[in-house]
């Protein structure tokens, strides 16, 4: 197809991807979305794959526990994908044909509302744009949609994730754990760390991500770009990758915060291990999903921060736990017994300290710190964390709601 004189295929992609640029980044009216010219001048440092890989399909839930949920090491899982429908539905081409005239999350605005775009429109500026940190579907209620649910029937929760602890609590009242994620090269994710204590998964069947995960107890400063790095772009992978990535890289960079990066491809199942620091970029065009949890492993984290943070939905998820998973009453008391302390050690988190009872905070502070999201239906995309106090994950980024 012929490309208009905007650059788009489509006669209204120009003014819809302009209104949610205006919607989501006001800030860059003036300054422009492609003036630092990372589309023809961004560059990765070398890859250093230094995560380890195991076959899902022969590892038991058992061992998954006791080798990585335990012990909260980072793994991509191999091998989950071959039975998901995803596998081959999940191409662009089919996407956009299927889910043409529905809107998909891309952005928030500064008062949290979502930010849309018919995926017709999001396909034509994912093929199309240049900008240096690219608007990124963030999706966390396509399985609620009518006409996106059937998303959901695409892919299996894999055996090591399916005692989500959170299902017992009423599906409305739960933080936002499940996101869409598509978007083309620069989009990604600021580093962050994941809200309320949660795990997560991220499943991959499109494209290449590249992650950098850093250890719970580096500090916050550290991990985070400084004052006069953080530009135009202070919560964008982009930025993160440019700046802090160096640092990480170099000799000095402290020996008890080494980092564990890969570049995770189609097939592959990154765990992310609550309260890890990570960051994403996508080389190209990717297509993700991913879920953030609570097990009886990580309950001893989540509790704490979802009593701080979700104080309402505590009340009412402990009802449910009490009656329906009465085993896991010790994890909770335990953790309440214990003085409260920050799963990150060092690296505070500012967002969980606005705590008040009221509704609006109760949602706010689902996320801990995934630079992403906030707001109700994001994931993780957070602006900046969890000091704006929003629950999602992070992202527009960060699966706004949900992310630490
Ligand atoms: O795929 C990505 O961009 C990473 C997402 C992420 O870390 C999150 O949603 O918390
Ligand atoms: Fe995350």
């Amino acid at each position: 197809m012929s490309l208009g004189k905007d650059g788009y295929s489509l006669p209204r992609t120009y003014r819809r991807v302009s209104r949610a640029k205006d919607k989501a980044r006001p800030e860059l009216r003036k300054f422009g979305w492609d003036t630092l010219g990372y589309a023809e001048n961004f560059t990765l440092l070398p890859l250093k794959d230094t995560i380890a890989r195991v076959d899902g399909k022969s590892l038991s839930v058992d061992d998954f526990r006791r080798d990585y949920e335990r012990p909260r090491i980072p793994v991509i899982l191999t091998g989950l994908t071959e039975d998901w429908p995803a596998k081959e539905k999940w191409d662009i081409n089919r996407l956009t044909k299927k889910y043409r005239n529905q809107n998909f999350k891309c952005g928030e605005g500064d008062d949290g509302s979502s930010v849309r775009m018919k995926m017709k429109y999001y396909h034509d500026y994912l093929l199309n744009n240049n900008d240096d940190s690219p608007l990124y579907i963030f999706d966390s209620s396509f399985a609620e949609r009518r006409k996106t649910k059937k998303l959901s029937e695409d892919y299996q929760v894999p055996k090591f994730f399916e005692d989500d602890l959170f299902h017992y609590a009423d599906h409305r009242k739960r933080p936002p754990h499940r996101w869409f994620v598509m978007g083309p090269a620069r989009s990604g994710t600021a580093i962050h760390i994941d809200p309320l204590g949660t795990s997560a998964w991220n499943t991959l069947l499109f494209g290449y991500k590249r992650w950098v995960l850093i250890p719970p107890n580096a500090p916050r400063d550290i991990v985070k770009p400084m004052a006069h790095e953080k530009g135009k772009h202070p919560d964008e992978g982009v930025t993160w990758f440019h700046t802090v990535y160096k640092r990480v890289r170099s000799p000095a960079w402290p020996k008890e915060y080494a980092p564990i990066e890969c570049r995770q491809g189609p097939g592959e199942t990154m765990f992310v291990p609550s309260g890890w620091w990570h960051v994403v970029i996508n080389e190209g065009l990717t297509i993700a999903v991913t879920h953030n949890y609570c097990s009886v492993e990580n309950l001893h984290l989540v509790w704490p921060k979802t009593v701080k943070g979700r104080p309402k939905l505590s009340k009412h998820w402990f009802k449910r736990l009490a009656e329906q998973r009465p085993e896991v009453l010790d994890i909770i008391k335990a953790a309440s017994d214990a003085p409260l302390y920050n799963i990150n050690d060092s690296s505070s988190d500012s967002s969980s300290s606005s705590s008040s009872s009221d509704d609006s905070s109760d949602e706010s502070e689902l996320e801990d710190d995934r630079g992403g999201r906030c707001g109700t239906g994001s994931r993780k995309r957070q602006t900046d964390e969890k000091s704006t106090g929003c629950p999602e994950k992070m992202h527009h980024s960060l699966h706004s709601n949900f992310m630490v």
